[in-house]
């Protein structure tokens, strides 16, 4: 199949493309989950596959272990690996501080394991996902299943004295069920519209009874680049404070276009 990329995935692959600049021979590297990340495990599949590039993968959901095996990425366990060189992900929101908000598809928990366990995070994503303040996009928070009704009032009445808009938050479905996560659990959505003390909201959270992880990935991220669909972009380093311009070649091959995870 071969084809034209529309703008919005022109923009999610310039991204891939300019991230796996950082990776070389020998390293490990945490493989994020979602569209823009689907588009950077193909660049590292063709770059292992053509130019003969030795690098361990550390899948964060089963979707993009699945995508590694077929664009022939090797896989290892986070356990054999125990810590990553660089891990690359997506995100739905990431503001001028780098913190983000996660698991838009469900992937937060792995993600944030494999990404705290890595020596750099840099995060590919488009325009659409930078914001003044977190918290347009529903803020996912993964809980067990057992007494999930009983964590999710917990939750609700916890967030009224935090700095947050609203206070409601749904149970993910998947049609007539809930959705179930990698790890075998719920997600709760909440729909606080701003956050305005991301770092106090993201510990408080995780010390609710049931709540396994949220999607708030403060201090983790070090680099973001934001593609667009002209083929150019721009490249943000939090730790040394520098931000680059750059276009991006773009080929298309009928490699691109083999179908991807997501
Ligand atoms: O759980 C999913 C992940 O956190 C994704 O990285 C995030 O939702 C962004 O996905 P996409 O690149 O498809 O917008």
């Amino acid at each position: 199949m071969s084809g034209t990329l529309s703008p919005i995935d022109k923009a999610k692959f310039v991204a891939a493309k300019r991230a796996v600049d950082y990776v070389e021979d020998g390293m490990k590297v945490g493989l994020g989950t979602g569209s823009t990340a689907a588009w950077m495990v193909k660049c590292l599949g063709e770059m292992v596959r053509q130019d003969g590039l030795k690098i361990t993968g550390v899948a964060t959901s089963t979707r993009t272990a699945e995508l590694a095996q077929k664009v022939g990425v090797p896989i290892v366990t986070l356990d054999e690996a125990k810590w990553l060189d660089l891990t690359i992900d997506g995100a739905d929101e990431y503001d001028h501080n780098l913190n983000l908000i996660k698991g838009g598809g469900g992937a937060l928990l792995m993600e944030k394991i494999v990404a705290t366990a890595s020596d750099q995070m840099i995060v590919i994503a488009d325009l659409s996902k930078q914001v003044e303040t977190l918290g347009s996009f529903p803020l996912p928070v993964e809980v067990i299943p057992f007494g999930w009704q009983t964590t999710k009032a917990l939750v609700e009445e916890t967030l009224v004295n935090l700095d947050v808009l609203g206070r409601d938050a749904s149970l993910r479905m998947n049609g007539a069920t809930p959705f179930i996560t990698d790890e075998g659990n719920y997600i709760l959505d909440l729909h606080l519209r701003r956050i305005g003390n991301p770092r106090q909201l993201s510990l408080v959270m995780n010390q609710i009874p049931g709540v396994v992880e949220n999607g708030l990935f403060i201090d983790i991220c070090d680099v973001v680049v934001i593609g667009n669909g002209d083929g150019s972009v721009e490249v943000r380093d939090i730790n040394n404070g520098t931000v680059a311009h750059e276009q991006i070649d773009v080929v298309e091959t009928d490699n691109l276009f083999v179908d991807i995870a997501d």
